[in-house]
């Protein structure tokens, strides 16, 4: 070993931890729809939530956002480990978590570039009232998300005409102009075609270099494409993690999901 590695800083090797569940419990009901889950992610990090119906990926989403208070567990946020479970969604949205959901939720009468326009002028939060001014510095962004999400032809089109595909990438492009620290994804690739599919794979990827996306999936081609760590979700708690390989050759993943 040369004096310069010996004597050099240890090298940061280990992403950061942006969010950390344990021991994360909540029933509906008394039934338990989450159990005793633990689960981390680093920044930046890409991560496909897989597993069968009812196995909790929703509610697992809805306790990140504060949708949802657990009955039990802690819920850490951000260098500093803030707990989230004592803040409101709006304001767990500003500290920085955006979420998709399936439908795509566009103001269909706007163009395109009104659309990420408002995006980008809208104080972070689902209810915040939405407030613009033309700037310059602002007309470039919106033209560098547009070319992000692959719409830059398509700025001065009414929103309502998009396909199904260019929608959910509109609301993916209107989710970062936020900058999230943390983009929620619920099944990104249902409904669109095998080339939008490739597309949105490309996006989700691209955005994972700055930031956690978290990717719930039910297609298991396009979470082998996402090419990260895989969390198999399984009433209420991780059944298996690891790569793709892992852990669809796990055989409690293939009994209870893989193999139905
Ligand atoms: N508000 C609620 N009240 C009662 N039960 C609920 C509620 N929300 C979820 N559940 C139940 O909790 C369990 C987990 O549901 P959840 O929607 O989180 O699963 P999921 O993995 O997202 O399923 P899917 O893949 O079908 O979307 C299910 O059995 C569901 O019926």
């Amino acid at each position: 070993m040369s004096l310069d590695t010996a004597t050099a800083a240890p090298k940061k090797t280990r992403k950061s931890t942006l969010l950390e569940l344990s021991g994360v419990s909540v029933s509906f009901d008394g039934f338990k729809a989450i159990n005793n889950l633990s689960f981390q992610i680093g920044e930046p990090e890409m991560r496909a939530i897989i597993g069968p119906n009812g196995a909790g990926k929703t509610t697992f989403m809805d306790i990140i956002t504060g949708k949802t208070k657990p009955d039990e567990g802690r819920v850490l946020w951000g260098d500093d480990g803030i707990s989230l479970l004592g803040l409101s969604e709006s304001r767990i949205a500003r500290a920085g978590v955006g979420r998709k959901f399936q439908k795509p939720t566009v103001f269909e009468a706007q163009t395109v570039r009104e659309n990420l326009a408002m995006a980008l002028k809208a104080p972070r939060g689902p209810f915040d009232v939405l407030f613009h001014k033309k700037t310059r510095a602002g007309a470039e962004k919106i033209e560098a998300l547009a070319a992000q999400i692959g719409l830059l032809e398509q700025l001065p089109r009414i929103a309502g005409e998009l396909s199904h595909g260019q929608k959910q990438w509109l609301e993916i492009g209107m989710l970062l102009a936020q900058e999230p620290r943390l983009l929620l994804v619920d099944e990104p690739a249902a409904g669109m075609t095998p080339a939008e599919r490739e597309k949105t794979t490309e996006m989700l990827v691209e955005a994972a270099k700055t930031r956690a996306v978290v990717v719930v999936e039910h297609d298991m081609e396009f979470v082998r494409r996402l090419n990260c760590r895989v969390t198999v979700l399984n009433e209420g708690s991780v059944l298996a993690e690891g790569s793709i390989d892992h852990v669809t050759s796990d055989p409690q993943v293939i009994e209870v999901y893989l193999g139905r």
